[in-house]
Formats: structure tokens, C-alpha cells, sequence
């Protein structure tokens, strides 16, 4: 199997005013997605799972500093200018986020969003584009698309709004789809559906899916593997029956010892042991970088 994506010693830097700068937020992350895999990122909060996948859609801030190699389709994708990257937008790699809402606009007809999706990186008419986008509508569970074509976004539910997400970022069959916490705001029914709905998708489209969550509960449902991250670091790699069943990493063994309801039920992951946590691991990092810093100045 070919890789989509493939990730080579990344590493994402924040510049701050700080003398001691802050430690990565992402850390040498070396691993490959291959085609029609959905492969999961698990993570607490501040792991440094949107910003991996902020890098490969270049949504990361002016302050960002981003090394090592991201290949989209073979093609690297670091240090492209913001022009190449909004070719690929929308084109080759798709991405939808946990708030449907903030994705639509409010005041527009959710069909003609769809349409135009297709319309910025296709040559095609307006009465081809709606076809497509009710054939869309229709394809991601939107009943009664073609009635529903002209209604804005408030008059769906939070489901059918990230359906209507999904449709959108799938308009021009992207090779990639990037899913950053797409079902955290919908409750767990919803979410097993939104979840078996981007199932569905990968298997009739051979879509490669990234999908970022905090939950073990949806990696457990709709993940063929899954890279557990910590502190900026791609701490394992695992088929996910292997990683519930035989997790090699002490912090992976230890979230699912603290969480193991949640990896069938969907429940937030917590945030484990204080040894463990985020925060004294870069506090301890940051201490370390000072005191090398100050032995450089005066040893
Ligand atoms: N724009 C930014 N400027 C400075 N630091 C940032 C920025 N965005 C993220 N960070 C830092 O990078 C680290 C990783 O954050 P990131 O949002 O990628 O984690 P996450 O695992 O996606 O967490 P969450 O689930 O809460 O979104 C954190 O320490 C965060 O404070």
C-alpha cells in the first residue's frame, strides 16, 4: 500500500517573547497513513495533534516554524507558499473541525456552499455544481436532499450540520480528509453515526482519513491504527485491537488503565497521572534548557 501522507522527523516551533523558548509542539513525528486507512491521533489536551494537522494544511500561524518533511501524495508540503497550499485546500486534502457551525456561513443556503466548493477548484456550471451537491447531500445522509438544498445551516441539526461538513469537504474527492475532533460537540448516538457515515465514505470512495481525537472511545469504533501522542511526541504506533489489547508505551498502558470504559463509550481522556502530565513534562524540559543555557554563559 502506497502512503498519502508521511510524516519525516516533524517538528513545529511557537516563537514567543520568552527568553527561555517553550518546548516544541511538535517533536520529531516520523510515521506513515496509507491509502484508504483511517489512522487515528489520540492525545490529551496541548499533545500537539491540531497542530501536526494544522502543518499539513498550512493553517499554522506566522509564528510557527516548521522542520523536517510532510509529503502529501509524495509531494512535500513544507515551505509552500500560502498560494500552493489554497490550491490544495479543499482539492487534494480536505479538513473539518469539531464546530460544524463556525464552518458554514449562516446567512447562505448550505446546497450553494457545497456548490461552491466544487465551483473554486473546478471548471464547472452552476446547474452541474447543485446536481453535485444534492447528489452530496444525498450520499452523506441528508434526507430529502434536494428540498433541503436552499435551507441555511440553523435549520439542520448539529448532525446534519457536520454531514453537511463532510459533503462539502468531500465535493472534489480529496485524497486526504483531515477530521480534527469532528464528533466531540454531537452526543454519543450522533457520533456513532458521523463516525460510521466517514467509515462508509473511506470504503466507497478509498478516502486516506487522519482523524484526530481525544477519545478512545472513537478510535476504538472506526480506526485501523492509531499514533498515541504525548508532549509533541509520536510516543507508539499500533493497530488498534493491538494497542487496546498489548499497548507497548507506559503512557498508552496507563491512559487505557485510567479510561478503560471509555475506550468502548466515548468518554473525554483523562488527563493521567501528574508524572505524566503535559505541563510538568515541559516545565521539566524548560528548567533543563535554562540550566544547559546558563552552564553554556558560565561553565
Ligand atoms: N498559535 C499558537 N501559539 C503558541 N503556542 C501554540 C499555538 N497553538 C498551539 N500551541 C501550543 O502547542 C502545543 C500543542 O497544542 P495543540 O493545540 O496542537 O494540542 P492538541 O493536542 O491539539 O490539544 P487540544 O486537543 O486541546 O486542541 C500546546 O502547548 C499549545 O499551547
Amino acid at each position: 500500500m502506497s502512503a498519502v501522507l508521511s510524516f519525516g522527523g516533524v517538528g513545529v516551533r511557537f516563537a514567543t517573547d520568552d527568553a527561555v523558548p517553550p518546548a516544541p509542539a511538535v517533536d520529531g513525528v516520523s510515521m506513515e497513513v496509507s491509502r484508504g486507512e483511517i489512522f487515528g491521533i489520540v492525545g490529551e489536551s496541548g499533545s500537539g495533534k491540531s497542530t501536526l494537522a494544522n502543518a499539513i494544511m498550512g493553517l499554522l500561524p506566522p509564528t510557527a516554524s516548521v522542520t523536517g518533511s510532510i509529503r502529501v501524495n509524495g509531494r512535500e508540503v513544507v515551505g509552500l507558499s500560502e498560494d500552493a497550499f489554497r490550491r490544495i485546500r479543499g482539492d487534494e486534502v480536505s479538513m473539518i473541525f469539531q464546530d460544524a457551525s463556525a464552518s458554514l456561513d449562516p446567512t447562505w443556503s448550505v446546497g450553494d456552499q457545497i456548490a461552491e466548493t466544487l465551483r473554486a477548484h473546478r471548471p464547472i456550471g452552476r446547474r452541474a455544481a447543485k446536481a453535485r451537491a444534492i447528489g452530496l447531500m444525498g450520499e452523506v445522509g441528508i434526507p430529502d436532499a434536494a428540498s433541503r438544498y436552499g435551507d441555511v445551516p440553523h435549520r439542520f441539526s448539529g448532525g446534519m450540520r457536520q454531514r453537511i461538513v463532510i459533503a462539502a469537504a468531500l465535493a472534489n474527492n480529496p485524497q486526504l480528509l483531515i477530521a480534527d475532533e469532528p464528533t466531540t460537540a454531537l452526543d454519543v448516538t450522533i457520533q456513532a453515526q458521523v463516525l460510521q457515515l466517514i467509515d462508509t465514505l473511506r470504503r466507497d470512495h478509498g478516502t486516506t482519513v487522519l482523524l484526530i481525537t481525544h477519545d478512545l472511545g472513537v478510535v476504538g469504533q472506526v480506526c485501523d491504527r492509531v499514533g498515541v501522542m504525548y508532549g509533541g511526541k509520536l510516543l507508539e504506533v499500533a493497530a488498534t485491537r493491538d494497542l487496546f489489547a498489548r499497548p507497548s508505551h507506559p503512557y498508552t498502558r496507563a491512559l487505557l488503565a485510567a479510561n478503560p470504559a471509555g475506550a468502548r463509550r466515548g468518554t473525554r481522556l483523562p488527563v493521567i497521572p501528574p508524572e505524566w502530565s503535559v505541563e510538568s513534562l515541559r516545565e521539566a524540559e524548560r528548567m533543563r534548557a535554562g540550566l544547559s543555557a546558563a552552564e553554556t554563559r558560565h561553565g
